[in-house]
């Protein structure tokens, strides 16, 4: 069965009764995004490796078990993506980068802490499968950021499922990934318990909020099918898919559930982005709070509802809210996302305790250190990395090291989560 429990010692996670096991203990993600730590890691160019242990450090001092990080990017024309990148053309790839990929695992591994691995990317901000689309059928890569067309941007996008030349390049990085020996460790990624899953992308959708039955049939068949050949590389690893939920299957809940039935998928994973998704408006928290945390609330508890369904586990693997007033300062506060972040937290650590099978979360995103540095917060080549990718404004999201209430907050509901865990 994919997934399933290793022998006790072997330090993977695997699902075992719709919960994740680890040395055989219950093994609870208590998460954050950090979509850069491979470039960090880098030894030349974008790499600051200094940077990259102080984050682990602070990461792990919190309690954080887990980062969901960008494996493989691509190299793209467009503004709003992420420079250099990890295929820099089909067949190409920048081994320095890769060695960054390495040195953030093998620092990992020295902190016992785990990576999801996510291998593409619905969206821009790393190229993802626009740039793909670009490179094999010459259509002109689509930055929804300047086209402002998000259904036009979907909906082109998905035919990247059905693309075979496409389908092949992305086969090729995943098999380099997949099959590739840590530079750092010399132990083969296969081997590396560091791992807990590999993804096939971050939040990969059928196709706009019209997608058709076809195009639903051919994600549901992306999906299986390429799972399975991550595990015909791999039978070691898990393989999540990187989904939203709802929000990225047209809202339809049969969808979300074939996309999950496969035994290659080893458990679910959602999103919840209220601002994103129009429940909130950070410039009218008061009048926006309360709806908006009855549809989160929701969205929370119907997951876990069809992870129940599925008998696998479900982690909330991004979740996020804006600055107070919806400021990009780093100095502004943060006391709506707190109580958001609080709300979350304590709506999974419920289910959990009531024996469903939530696995964790994962907050998005970590900014640490990083800096906005420009006056109207794009990121340019050459600036600190954040929480937030290229595709938004630096310091939307991100939780940087001087959001103290913020960090306490995550302490506090991570050593909750892992008490729920141990029972
Ligand atoms: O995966 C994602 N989900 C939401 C984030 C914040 O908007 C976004 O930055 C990222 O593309």
């Amino acid at each position: 069965m994919a997934g399933a429990a290793h022998a006790d010692n072997s330090g993977f996670v695997a699902v075992k009764d719709s919960h994740f096991e680890r040395n055989g203990q219950r093994y609870m993600i208590a998460g954050a995004n950090f979509w850069y730590g491979g470039y960090l890691g880098a030894p030349t160019g974008v790499g600051q490796r200094a940077r990259l242990v102080k984050e682990l450090d602070r990461m792990k001092a919190l309690g954080i078990n887990n980062v969901r990080v960008l494996a493989v990017s691509e190299k793209t024309a467009m503004k709003s993506a992420v420079s250099p990148a990890t295929t820099s053309a089909p067949g190409q790839y920048d081994e320095q980068l890769l060695q960054g990929l390495d040195f953030m695992m093998a620092e990992l591994a020295k902190r016992d802490m785990t990576a999801v691995l996510y291998l593409n990317n619905f969206w821009q901000w790393s190229g993802g499968m626009t740039q793909y689309l670009n490179w094999f059928t010459g259509s002109p890569a689509h930055d929804p950021n300047v086209s402002k067309d998000y259904e036009r941007y979907m909906a082109e996008n998905a035919t990247f499922y059905t693309n075979a030349r496409a389908q092949a390049e992305y086969r090729n990085v995943i098999a380099k990934i997949v099959q590739r020996t840590n530079t750092v460790t010399k132990k083969p990624y296969r081997d590396d318990p560091t791992i807990l899953s590999w993804q096939l992308a971050n939040e990969p959708r059928p196709g706009n909020s019209k997608a058709t039955p076809q195009e639903k049939a051919t994600y549901v068949k992306w999906i299986a099918e390429t799972a399975h050949y991550i595990r015909s590389l791999d039978g070691r690893h898990m393989v999540s898919t990187g989904s939203e939920g709802l929000a990225g299957s047209a809202q339809d809940a049969q969808l979300y559930l074939d996309a999950h039935r496969t035994p290659d998928i080893a458990y679910l994973t959602y999103h919840l982005w209220p601002t994103n998704w129009g429940w909130f408006d950070p410039k009218k928290p008061d009048a926006t709070w309360n709806g908006m945390m009855e549809k989160a609330s929701h969205y929370l508890n119907v997951h876990v509802d069809y992870a129940k369904k599925l008998g696998k586990p479900i982690v909330l693997e991004e979740f996020g809210l804006n600055r107070d007033g919806g400021s990009f300062d780093i100095k502004a506060s943060t006391k709506v996302r707190d109580r958001f972040y609080d709300a979350v937290f304590t709506t999974l650590e419920k289910r959990a305790a009531a024996g469903d099978p939530v696995a964790g979360w994962n907050f998005w995103a970590w900014g640490g250190a990083g800096r906005a540095a420009n006056a109207d917060y794009w990121w340019k080549p050459g600036n600190d990395f954040v929480g937030d990718p290229p595709q938004e404004e630096q310091g939307l999201y991100s939780v940087f090291d001087s959001d103290a209430s913020s960090l306490k907050l995550i302490a506090d509901h991570d050593k909750r989560l892992k008490t729920i865990g141990a029972k």
